[in-house]
């Protein structure tokens, strides 16, 4: 594979200098989000909240589409005229009851009905989109994968997938009908960010509260990943900032993908009057920024990712610094990188910064795309095939002892 350009040396400033610029918000890299079924609609809805309040401006429009309709009426943020919901004339607006195979028919059926609403949304602004779905039900399970290859036939940008894998004690049929969906989405996309609830469940937390929290793990994840990307516009002066391309070419050659995350609070001088105003760096401790840095990259490598996966198996990756421009440096995310190249062996890493004023965190995003050493998903697909394998033969002893059932021997005749 043929290295690729990490971050744009900016010969300006001394490499040992942290940034001081600011990006106004609407160079972010922007989505079209179509959150499908229940967990996708609320994860969408979600997704709109964390934009609004860290001002990321990485979502260009929401859309909800589902086959229940007390399910859109739950949603919060998303907007009213950007509720579809599919299937009316199949299941009244009640959902299909986990029959994904249900819920792909549907979405076909109803496919210009979604089309109708995204053409309302101005899809020429749009850098990508992105299609939201749990993998165990059956309106999202089903429609995910039919709405992507839509989308796909009919845009030029990349349509992506953020798939979520049912906790593994949600029954045998959530399971097969994630393995089944996994497959389809997996072809269907440009790529497929994947997260699993398994990792992320807390014992003792009931359902609803679980979803809370872990909603907001998604959305923090991948919405800062996203909300990183800044548009190029050629002149602007912060090279190290990472690029919405970076970010498209990482994703760009399909397969799955996972994030880590880790954040450590730091004290703050920002905003110091002075500090800002000669741009002096004395209070700057470049040493330890690089050491947090590089620290907080392996951290979020080896931690818990939205996928559990053999990170040397990545065929691509990115690592992206949040956090007080002044708390950054480009020494740091070099040196996080460049672990990064020796983790996984790859030489397509790529790093860059997304400064973030006000807070007190530093963070850094590690994405990994194209692993393929994944025993989760290895073992999905073997319960998968073990749970169709029981199904279909409960289903056949219980026609034979149903037909026993009813037999009479000849003693009786049915009524017609
Ligand atoms: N992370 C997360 N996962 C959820 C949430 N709600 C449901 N899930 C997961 O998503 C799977 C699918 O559930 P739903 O999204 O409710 O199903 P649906 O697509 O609406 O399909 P039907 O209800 O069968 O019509 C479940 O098995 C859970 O694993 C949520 O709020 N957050």
């Amino acid at each position: 594979m043929v290295p690729v350009p990490h971050i744009a040396v900016d010969r300006s400033r001394s490499i040992d200098r942290p940034y001081l610029e600011e990006r106004p918000r609407e160079t972010a890299m922007k989505l079209a989000l179509i959150g499908f079924g229940q967990a996708g609609g609320k994860v969408v809805d979600q997704f709109l909240a964390y934009d609004d309040e860290i001002d990321g401006g990485f979502v260009e429009s929401g859309l909800a589409v589902n086959t229940a309709t007390t399910d859109l009426q739950g949603l919060e943020h998303v907007a009213d005229e950007n509720r579809v919901c599919i299937g009316q004339a199949r299941v009244n607006g009640h959902g299909v009851g986990a029959d994904n195979e249900l819920g792909a028919e549907v979405a076909e059926a109803d496919i210009d009905e979604i089309q109708h609403a995204i053409d309302r949304i101005p899809t020429h602004e749009v850098d990508a989109f992105l299609v939201v779905a749990g993998m165990g039900g059956g309106t999202g399970s089903g429609g995910a994968p039919v709405l992507a290859k839509h989308l796909k036939r009919i845009y030029t940008q990349p349509v992506y997938g953020l798939g979520i894998l049912p906790a593994t004690d949600e029954g045998g049929i959530y399971t097969l009908n994630a393995a089944r969906s996994f497959r389809t989405f997996v072809r269907e996309v440009d790529n497929l960010l994947v997260f699993d609830n398994d990792v992320w469940r807390s014992a003792g937390e009931s359902v609803e509260g679980g979803y809370d929290r872990i909603n907001r793990e998604i959305v923090e994840r991948f919405g800062l990943l996203f909300a990183a990307g800044e548009v190029g516009h050629g002149d602007h002066v912060a090279e190290s900032v990472v690029d919405s391309s970076e970010i498209i070419n990482t994703l760009s050659g399909g397969g799955i993908s996972t994030i880590g995350y880790a954040t450590e609070t730091v004290e703050t001088d920002d905003g110091g009057l002075f500090s800002s105003f000669t741009g002096s760096d004395d209070d700057f401790d470049d040493g330890s920024a690089t050491n947090r840095l590089t620290s907080l990259v392996r951290k979020a490598t080896l931690g818990r990712l939205t996928l559990s996966c053999d990170v040397s198996s990545a065929d691509r990756g990115l690592v992206v610094a949040t956090g007080p421009p002044r708390k950054l440096n480009r020494k740091g995310v070099e040196r996080g990188r460049q672990w990064l190249e020796d983790e996984t062996g790859s030489m397509e890493i790529r790093g860059g910064d997304y400064p973030i004023t006000g807070g007190d965190e530093v963070g850094a995003i590690v994405l990994l795309s194209g692993v393929t050493d994944i025993p989760r998903i290895d073992q999905l697909q073997q319960v998968g095939t073990e749970a169709k394998e029981t199904t279909e033969e409960v289903r056949a002893s219980a026609e034979d002892e149903f037909a026993s059932l009813v037999d009479t021997g000849g003693e009786l005749d049915a009524l017609f």
